[in-house]
């Protein structure tokens, strides 16, 4: 590998790029704005030769695969031979970016160049004082006991649907969780309810900027909450304890282990929502339960029974509502018992090879939502659900 690194430091960057000295960072690349001017874009590239330890080989890769994206378009090389591995390990990180549009790609790029940038100056930075207060939530509930962070969303008069707060919320608390002395984190529902996905009412407050900003905070809101998902370092359970609905379903295929109650039903009405998947269900659903059943679910919003989810390996494992709980909990701590840096790095080692896609991804599918959002179909089939009981 040596020489691979050498290779790399050598001939991995474009002529534009330099190669620099920073240590290998984990970077979660969270868009703040789905378009980064020319210049942002031509100062990010300034910045990388600015740059004064090595980011090391992935971040490297990455910058290199985003700054040929963003100008160049999809990968357009032939693929280099086995034994070219330079060349290889460039043209895959290239590739694994599929179609993501150039303007994303550059957003991305001035973002990672950012985080670069932030991550050297607050090297120094001084650790939070070790009594300060952790976050208050009011829309979960997160308790942390016997190596287990349980994340408990807690809207329950409005089926933990999920509103702009919660989606916040339970990015602080994944946050929270991947540093904490736990071992493993749950995610479930309080009431009868895990999740009715989405709050529809989300789409009723227009920014002055209109329904345009609104669905493109929406897309950048979105693609971050499922990165947390993608990134998250910890197994992650989801105790699914009763019906579940939209983003609560499709997230789920970025889970470790779920567990649900045989009273729980998997809803993905996206089509009659005016709506497409999101949460990497478009690539995990067809992987997990083959096309045909993850077009069921995702086009045609076939409702599955918690047997039916588990037949398709969606679910792990059902059990009676009536033991559920004691099964579940009984077996999560036994777990949680098993040596946790073991459990993080199997986990590293199963999920990190498709992770840089997961996030090419997510991408494009916030990218189509974004557009979704704006349709009359979608407005519609929300107008519907907000006035029914209006017609009741
Ligand atoms: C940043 C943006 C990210 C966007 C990501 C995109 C995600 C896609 C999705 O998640 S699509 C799925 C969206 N969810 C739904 O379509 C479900 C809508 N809800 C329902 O169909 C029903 O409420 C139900 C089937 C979940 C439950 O029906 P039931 O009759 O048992 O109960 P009520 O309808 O009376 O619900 C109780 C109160 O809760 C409110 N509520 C329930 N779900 C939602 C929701 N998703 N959004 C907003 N409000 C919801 C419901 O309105 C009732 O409130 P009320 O008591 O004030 O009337």
């Amino acid at each position: 590998m040596a020489h691979l690194a050498a290779g790399l430091a050598r001939r991995w960057c474009p002529s534009s790029l330099q190669v620099v000295n920073f240590p290998v960072v984990q970077l979660h690349v969270s868009l703040r704005a789905m378009r980064a001017s020319h210049t942002e874009f031509e100062n990010a590239m300034n910045q990388v030769k600015l740059l004064k330890k090595d980011p090391g080989n992935e971040v490297k890769l990455k910058l290199y695969a985003l700054y040929k994206q963003a100008t160049e378009g999809p990968c357009n090389m032939p693929k280099p031979g086995v034994f070219d591995l330079i060349s290889k390990a460039k043209w895959d990180a290239w590739n694994a970016l599929g179609s993501l549009p150039k303007e994303t790609a550059k957003q991305s790029y001035v973002d990672l160049v950012s985080s670069l940038n932030s991550s050297s100056k607050s090297s120094g930075q001084v650790e939070p004082r070790a009594d300060s207060k952790p976050p208050g939530y009011e829309t979960l509930v997160v308790t942390s006991e016997d190596g287990i962070t349980k994340i408990m969303l807690n809207r329950p008069t409005k089926k933990n649907a999920m509103n702009p707060q919660m989606y916040h919320e339970i990015m602080l608390a994944l946050e929270a969780a991947s540093k904490d002395e736990s071992s493993i984190t749950v995610l479930t529902g309080s009431g009868d309810y895990y999740s009715s996905g989405n709050d529809l009412t989300n789409f009723t407050d227009i920014p002055s900027g209109g329904v345009q900003e609104k669905a493109k905070n929406g897309a950048i809101l979105l693609r971050d909450f499922v990165g947390c998902f993608i990134d998250f370092p910890k197994p992650l359970i989801a105790v699914v304890n009763g019906p579940a609905v939209g983003i609560a379903v499709t997230t789920l295929g970025l889970f470790d282990a779920v567990y649900a109650t045989d009273r729980a039903t998997f809803h993905t009405p996206f089509s009659h929502l005016g709506q497409s998947p999101e949460g990497c269900s478009s690539h995990t659903f067809p992987r997990i339960m083959s096309p045909s059943k993850a077009t069921e679910m995702l086009i045609f919003g076939k409702k599955l029974t918690a047997r039916e989810a588990c037949a398709q390996g969606l679910v792990t494992e059902v059990f009676p509502d009536s033991t559920f709980q004691k099964e579940v909990w009984t077996r999560l701590k036994a777990y949680a018992k098993l040596p946790p840096n073991a459990m993080r790095i199997s986990k590293q080692v199963i999920r990190n090879k498709e992770k840089e896609k997961l996030h090419a991804i997510n991408a494009e599918e916030c990218s189509v939502l974004q557009e979704r959002w704006l349709s009359d179909e979608c407005m519609n089939a929300v107008v519907n659900f907000l006035s029914r009981k209006a017609k009741l």
